[in-house]
């Protein structure tokens, strides 16, 4: 077998639909302009008309039963709140927009070329117009001569004379990140974690290894009967959920204030988490709840709210719901769908996240409002420092993307945050990507929440075509030539692109806009002014392309979305997931894009045994095309470099004014300064800077995330005395039941002639003995193999998991017989009494 990926992929493994070259050139035609009546056709064969897609529904489209899609209309939601609490930035000096140093950078290059002198910025802004279209000469020549012969090479098909480039950049942006006097006060944790420089292709040996192993068994571990014991005695039982659900929201007994909400943004059918949520969450039971990206979790949660609340005293105000999100951008936007869905009720809400105004926020909360969306760093800052504010009324807490809330980072602060609120609260927690692991779920102390699980939790959007490029090994410089290539000659319009470090974001916001690419960069080294803008430039088609880290993976609804591309691959599964989940939304068509290397093979193979292989492609770029990419860049370094220069001269200069502003301040209003109550703060610098390392940390580091799975024995450490004595009564029983468990396990098997080969359906010749198995295992490493044993291995998986036919109705046989044999007896346990340990403390 070739190690060539296109051969393994195409040639060795029909089970795998990727395309071949010869079917990529097909289908690019049919996309071409040349061939535009095979477009329509082909388009709807597959599915995969996302190009013609204009945001308007497919009228064919109807739920399907994995909760694939929908729906109705689709809103920009508005961050009019958001910005009316922007600090006011007044004192501040705007330094020159990054945008206007490019242009100015734009010009010189052009002007070198041409050999005319260069004009003053604003002189320079009169002719830009000319200027823009004389620098775009060559690279325009170029793309057209480019685009022609490559079309009929091999992959780009999606090419659209009539969205020639647009000129021009996006609106320009002030660049002070990082210089407002309380920015470090207010930082919190943020949903960013950022790999190293070196992940992107130089880890060493072991390292790839032992994370291929991990990925291995977090793919393959099969939970235990003990989990499934302690999930049963965990969850709410099935038979607790109502079984019916409405077809439409008219249906469902909701208020006529919060039915004409739902009308008003065009929601009529709930989705299948909304109609399963709704009812529950009426009834006032904790919540555990999964489905797809884009499936409509939020109004999912905020509906069942605003109609509880419809019934709430109105004597006297009170903050009674708490919605906590891991971002700021995230918690706008839910505050901004609250509001929408409430427009004809009386219900107010308040947005208490970090970046904003922290005074409007505390006169804001003084009002109490009923609702409150929070991001924990800057709810915590008001429970300590913001007088008379307390979470002590609170009735409902929901957690959105709840499995990213759990993990380390932000543990300290919601434990703070859980601890605050009365226990009598409903507490409803919700994620794509939802974990339904009891350790996980315990601290949040939740009273036998129902489990609402639509989706497995590592499904992508039904409609969502997943390509792959790859990039070889010591070609991994070539990232940024790939990158340019497909922006400028296929996804030129509504593209997100996400990297793993602001640096690279940056960077690449830099050589864009160089390029003439009009794009917006997202991440944490922005002001939330900044961040903000980046966000409603993209929104309102400003721009075409936003440059993000994953502070936009988790979340974010932008109206048409129609590619997302993984500059690099992210640090896990899950994160992928939330990645391209930004676009096939609300039941629509989109294009995810990875550029996949030799150390993403681990994620590249769980992406494609997850997906449907119908959407699956494999998209190559042909190596003149890259190299010409290359060499552009290459031409751009010293500009790039010269650029970065300047911004950070431009940043130290405003950074020393704003010193001086603060030492004339602090001079003037002395006495007034020094008599403000000294603020609190929940962790010191210093430990926010260790949560924020350590969440990292397990996300960089296979080997630390492999120690948090397996916790060491000191674990202990700290607690009560008789909790230590609890939990090591626990522990002792669960190994007596594991013990128990594999005893049965491998009695089973001595009796049965085998379990049912799931691989068998596959297969026609003889099953390979099994230490060559093993030894195939461990020795197959390349990269193409990988791609075509993983489909396999899913193909397989589909036949044999819980939801077919054949697979999932065996296991189920072995559960239930284990149940009535030895977990029967085990139910008198200590670990099973009761479950009152699970009860809130
Ligand atoms: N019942 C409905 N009918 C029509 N459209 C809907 C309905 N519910 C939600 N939508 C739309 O679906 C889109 C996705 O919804 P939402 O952002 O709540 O998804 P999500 O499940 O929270 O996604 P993620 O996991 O990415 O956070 C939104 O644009 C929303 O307006």
């Amino acid at each position: 077998m070739s190690s060539d990926f296109v051969m393994t992929i195409d040639d060795d493994d029909e089970s795998v639909p990727f395309l071949d070259e010869e079917e990529l050139d097909q289908e690019d035609e049919v996309v071409t302009k040349k061939t535009n009546k095979k477009k329509g056709a082909k388009g709807k064969k597959n599915g995969n008309n996302f190009k013609k897609d204009t945001g308007d529904l497919d009228p064919t489209f109807s739920f399907d039963a994995d909760g694939g899609g929908h729906m109705g209309a689709h809103h920009d939601w508005d961050f009019t709140a958001a910005r009316a609490a922007l600090r006011a930035q007044d004192e501040m000096q705007p330094g020159m927009s990054l945008d206007d140093i490019i242009a100015r950078k734009r010009a010189q290059v052009k002007a070198k070329k041409s050999g005319k002198v260069v004009k003053p910025i604003e002189e320079e802004k009169e002719v830009h117009e000319d200027d823009e279209s004389e620098f775009q000469e060559a690279p325009d020549s170029d793309e057209d001569e480019e685009g022609n012969d490559d079309m009929e090479g091999i992959e780009f098909g999606e090419e659209d004379d009539d969205e020639d480039e647009e000129e021009g950049f996006g609106a320009g942006r002030d660049e002070d990140a990082g210089l407002e006097d309380e920015e470090a006060e207010e930082a919190e944790f943020e949903d960013e974690s950022e790999g190293s420089e070196a992940e992107s292709g130089s880890d060493s040996e072991s390292e790839e290894e032992e994370s291929e192993e991990e990925s291995d068994s977090d793919d393959e571990k099969e939970e235990t009967e003990f989990e499934k014991e302690r999930k049963k005695a965990y969850f709410a039982p099935e038979s607790d959920t109502p079984v019916e659900v409405a077809e439409t929201f008219a249906t469902m007994n909701l208020s006529r204030p919060i039915l004409k909400g739902l009308a008003q943004v065009g929601f009529v059918q709930p989705t299948q988490i909304q109609a399963r949520t709704i009812p529950v969450a009426l009834m006032g039971k904790d919540i555990c709840g999964g489905a797809v990206t884009g499936s409509g979790k939020t109004a999912a949660f905020i509906v069942p709210v605003l109609e509880r609340l419809m019934y709430r005293s109105r004597q006297t105000p009170t903050s009674r719901v708490l919605i906590l999100c891991p971002t700021r951008e995230l918690a706008i936007q839910c505050h901004s769908v609250a509001q929408k869905l409430a427009s004809f009720t009386d219900i107010t809400f308040g947005l208490c996240v970090g970046g904003l105004s922290r005074n409007s926020q505390e006169m804001q909360l003084r009002t109490r409002p009923d609702v409150l969306i929070a991001t924990p760093g800057r709810l915590i800052d008001h429970i300590l420092n913001s007088r008379s504010f307390t979470l002590d009324h609170i009735d409902i807490l929901i957690m959105d993307e709840a499995d990213r809330m759990l993990e380390d980072g932000f543990s300290a602060e919601l434990t703070e945050i859980v601890k605050a609120c009365p226990q009598s609260r409903q507490t409803m927690l919700f994620s794509a990507t939802m974990t339904d692991n009891v350790d996980e779920l315990i601290r949040m102390s939740l009273n036998r929440p129902v489990r609402l699980q639509i989706d497995s939790s590592n499904a992508t959007a039904a409609r969502l075509t997943q390509e792959f490029v790859r990039i070889r090994q010591h070609r991994e410089e070539d990232r940024p030539a790939v990158l340019l290539a497909l922006c400028s000659r296929t996804f030129k319009h509504r593209v997100i692109i996400f990297f793993r470090s602001k640096a690279a974001a940056h960077q690449m916001k830099i050589i864009f806009g160089l390029m003439g690419l009009r794009a917006a960069e997202l991440h944490g080294n922005l002001t939330q002014e900044q961040r903000l803008a980046a966000l409603e430039e993209f929104r309102d088609e400003r721009v075409d392309f936003l440059l993000a880290t994953d502070l936009a993976s988790r979340g974010l609804d932008i109206k048409g979305i129609d590619t997302v591309i993984n500059f690099n691959m992210p640090q896990n599964y899950a994160i992928y997931q939330h990645r391209v989940g930004r676009t096939a939304r609300a039941g629509r068509n989109g294009r995810a894009v990875t550029l996949a290397g030799e150390n993403d093979r681990k994620l590249l193979k769980m992406a494609i045994k997850n997906a449907d292989k119908k959407l699956l492609k494999h998209r190559v770029i042909p190596q003149d095309v890259i190299t010409r990419y290359r060499e552009r860049v290459e031409g751009l370094t010293e500009s790039v470099k010269e650029i970065m220069a300047e911004e950070k001269e431009d940043k130290a200069l405003r950074q020393a004014e704003m010193e001086m502003r603060k030492s004339d301040n602090l001079l003037k209003h002395e006495s007034e300064i020094y008599s403000r109550p000294a603020k609190t703060w929940f962790q010191t610098t210093e430990e926010k800077k260790q949560a924020a390392d350590a969440g990292k940390a397990a996300l960089n580091d296979p080997k630390k995330r492999k120690a948090k799975e397996e916790p060491k024995r000191d674990r202990f450490a700290g607690m009560s005395r008789a909790k230590r004595r609890r939990l090591q009564l626990t522990e002792e029983d669960h190994k007596d039941i594991n013990s128990h468990v594999k005893s049965i396990k491998s009695a089973k098997k001595a009796l049965k002639p085998a379990k049912i080969p799931k691989l068998a359906p596959e297969k026609t010749g003889p099953k390979p003995p099994q230490d060559q198995k093993k030894k195939k295992k461990k020795k197959d490493v390349d990269f193409s193999r990988d791609l075509g044993d993983t489909s396999k291995q899913g193909a397989v998986k589909k036949l044999g998991g819980s939801g077919s036919k054949f697979g999932g109705k065996d296991r189920k046989d072995d559960k239930g017989k284990s149940r009535s044999g030895k977990l029967g007896k085990l139910r008198g346990n200590k670990a099973f009494k009761s479950t009152k340990k699970y009860k809130r403390r």
